[in-house]
């Protein structure tokens, strides 16, 4: 995956800055650019690798966001980070006319949570050229957690990324561009969580680099017992697990934390291949 092998290590560590009024564990904080950029300037210095700017909530429950809103949102925040630091930017939106702007601003990755399904996405994702994430899920943010269900959610979540994969690269988007992501809370129970977490090498078998996003959400406070402002530990035991099952990138809230368990991780990992 020529983007990932350029910029950043494996497991390399997502930090989340959402500019959202309303994101579950972070909405309001970082609205603000110069907070946005505070964060982010924060995360550089405690070895992010590196950070999503979402500029629309998809937590359950949420709403979409007017297209100008969302721009208005993100673009000052983009232009703010790649002007002052040096760390690759992930944009986290659904929006074709966001993903342009973001390009041209400098982002590095598109990270869509709806797989380049909205009109336009897919001719703005290959035009812009960049590195594509894809996620599995369930239905949309407002229904999505009512009643999730499935025959088998690992069979469904590996089925729809290989056949979305197979659809971009028929649609002109090379495949080396492409991350797979299961979507961990997007219209699924705890149980479906904990299914595809377990089973993560399954996804990462299939050869796209894995992009998981865990932090913070239900399936901690479902297992913990943990409000959403005590789930660090919680969220770093979980994404320590899905690097140590091959996960490429971790999307994460408590970046400092992570990423020490992201240097354990890689230090055992090349330890243990010089067999010493
Ligand atoms: N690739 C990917 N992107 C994502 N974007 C948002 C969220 C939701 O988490 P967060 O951004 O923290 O909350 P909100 O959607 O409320 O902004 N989760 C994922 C995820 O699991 N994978």
């Amino acid at each position: 995956m020529t983007i990932l092998s350029e910029k950043t290590p494996s497991p390399a560590v997502m930090g989340v800055i959402n500019a959202t009024p309303d994101s579950f564990s972070d909405g309001g904080r970082f609205i603000d650019p110069g907070n946005a950029l505070s964060q982010a300037r924060a995360m550089v210095e405690a070895g992010v690798d590196w950070v999503d700017i979402g500029g629309e909530s998809t937590r359950p429950g949420a709403t979409p966001v007017p297209l100008q809103e969302e721009l208005d949102r993100v673009c000052p925040v983009i232009e703010a980070i790649h002007r002052e630091l040096d760390v690759p930017i992930s944009l986290d939106t659904s929006a074709p006319e966001v993903m342009r702007e973001g390009a041209r601003l400098g982002i590095s990755m598109i990270n869509d949570v709806r797989s380049l399904e909205r009109e336009g996405a897919v001719a703005a994702a290959r035009d812009t050229g960049l590195a594509v994430c894809i996620m599995h899920r369930q239905g949309e943010p407002e229904t999505m957690q009512d009643r999730p269900e499935y025959s088998n959610v690992l069979e469904e979540v590996l089925g729809y990324l290989d056949r979305r994969a197979a659809q971009l690269q028929d649609a002109g988007i090379p495949g080396d561009r492409l991350l797979y992501d299961p979507g961990f809370g997007f219209g699924k129970t705890l149980e479906h969580n904990l299914v595809l977490l377990e089973n993560l090498e399954a996804i990462v078998a299939r050869g796209w680099p894995v992009l998981v996003g865990m932090s913070r959400k239900s399936m901690i406070g479902g297992v913990t017992g943990r409000p959403v402002e005590e789930r660090m530990a919680g969220s770093v035991a979980a994404a320590a697990m899905a690097m140590m099952k091959g996960a490429a990138i971790v999307r994460v809230h408590d970046v400092k934390e992570t990423v020490d368990a992201a240097r354990m991780v890689r230090a055992a990992r090349e330890q243990g291949s010089l067999r010493a």
